[in-house]
């Protein structure tokens, strides 16, 4: 059996991978990273190693890898080859893959009427169904209808923390020991694949919700509150009791919402929420408080982590979620030279002002509450970096 996997990064090697081939699949991972595709295929194997005590090893073997940039056919011919397509690329590069995508699909209804399922795995809500209209936005209305016949998008929700990696070996990737992948069953086209690492289920949404409001908006509490306060580390910024603070909080107001929507209980989403908490302060994983902040425009998205449950929760209890529009107010002091979109970020303030900046970045009116409670958190937290910082220039 043949996967082909776009995007050979942390997710794709450390968690995708591992699935597939531990399902008896062979793996063809299709990345624009010229030194990692070029490694994947001298080295032909990888190494997991498992962040815990025990530090267990396990080798992926039967891979290959193409260069999309260099060798597009390649990509084609696998993919008229393949029994599943998987991705991991972020949810932005989604719309750059789609046309190589639909290219493929495109070659491989001429020679096969074989289904094939192609799966997002990404921290998106409906990762596939939009990567489904990027593909269909390059068919004419007869291919439309040939695709539905032999292809499905079945959206999913993938957990597991696997930070950047900074290994001698530039295959190997460290990963939590901890995985769970959910796949949307009633999408799925033909047999249902035989991978005993994906939970396959009637529907969907509870568990991409359950997991991009809980483990994502925790995961971004801690990086923005904790870049704001100086901790470059997760496990280490979570251990600072106002950061810890802010997502227990955060997290008290998206169980609220979640418990609400769906069909959980709020005691085993309280367990829910105390095992994801273990995992961030997990002292084996050494992950940077910018990765998990990476790409502040994304995650202030009107359905991602952050605004999506707080604007459920302003619709649902009439009440504007103090935690969250805390945290919302940290991104915007989210400042890393790095990120692209936190340098987008910071000039559309200085251009506009911070009210502006936000409420078009979000979509919404400069008065919608959240808003306004958002930037009175602002100036709160801006006048105590203010005073952080003439502090510590005393000590100095
Ligand atoms: N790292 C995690 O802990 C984690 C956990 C769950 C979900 N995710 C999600 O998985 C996705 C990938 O995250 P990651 O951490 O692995 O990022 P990453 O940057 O490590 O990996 C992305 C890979 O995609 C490749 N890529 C970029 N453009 C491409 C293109 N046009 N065609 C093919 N490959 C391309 C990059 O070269 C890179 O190797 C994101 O949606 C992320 O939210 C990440
Ligand atoms: O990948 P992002 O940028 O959407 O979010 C950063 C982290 O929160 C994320 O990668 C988590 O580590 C992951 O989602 C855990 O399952």
């Amino acid at each position: 059996m043949l996967a082909v996997h776009f995007g050979a990064g942390n997710i794709g090697r450390g968690f995708i991978g591992e699935i597939l081939h531990d399902a008896g699949y062979d793996i063809s991972f299709v990345d624009i990273n010229a030194e990692m595709v070029d490694l994947l295929n001298s080295k032909k194997k990888y190494k997991i190693v498992f962040a815990d005590q025990g530090k267990n090893e396990q080798f992926i073997t039967g891979i290959s890898a193409i260069n999309s940039k260099v060798e597009p056919d390649k990509v084609i011919e696998s993919i008229v080859r393949a029994d599943l397509v998987t991705t991991a690329v972020g949810p932005d590069i989604l719309v750059n893959i789609s046309d190589l995508l639909a290219k493929s699909l495109k070659r491989r209804s001429e020679i096969t009427d074989k289904p094939l399922n192609i799966i997002a795995c990404e921290n998106m809500i409906g990762g596939s169904t939009f990567l489904k209209e990027k593909v269909y936005e390059k068919l004419s209305d007869e291919e439309k209808t040939l695709f539905n016949r032999l292809y499905a998008f079945p959206d999913a929700a993938v957990d597991r923390i696997v930070p950047s990696q900074i290994n001698d070996d530039r295959l190997m990737v460290e990963v939590e020991p901890y995985y769970e992948w959910v796949v949307d069953q009633s999408a799925i086209k033909g047999e249902l694949p035989a991978i005993s690492g994906i939970k396959f289920v009637p529907e969907l949404a509870p568990y991409i919700v359950r997991k991009l409001f809980t483990v994502n908006t925790g995961h971004a509490a801690i990086a923005y509150f904790g870049y704001m306060k100086g901790f470059a580390r997760i496990d280490e910024a979570i251990k600072d009791k106002e950061v810890y603070h802010a997502v227990s909080g955060a997290l008290k107001e998206t169980g609220r919402v979640i418990v609400s929507k769906y069909d959980f209980d709020w005691d085993s989403h309280q367990d829910y929420i105390n095992k994801i908490l273990l995992r961030f302060k997990n002292p084996y994983i050494i992950d940077s408080v910018t990765r998990v902040g990476r790409s502040p425009l994304r995650k202030l998205g009107k359905n991602d982590r952050l605004l999506g449950p707080a604007l459920s929760y302003y619709q649902l209890f009439g009440k504007v979620p103090e935690n969250l529009s805390k945290i919302i107010a940290a991104v915007l002091l989210f400042d890393a030279e790095d990120d692209q979109e936190a340098r987008a970020l910071k000039h559309l303030i200085r251009n506009q002002g911070v009210e502006k900046a936000l409420s078009e970045t979000v979509e919404l009116e400069e008065q919608h509450p959240i808003i306004q409670k958002s930037i009175e958190y602002y100036k709160l937290h801006l006048k105590e970096k203010e005073i952080t910082i003439r502090d510590s220039s005393k000590r100095l």
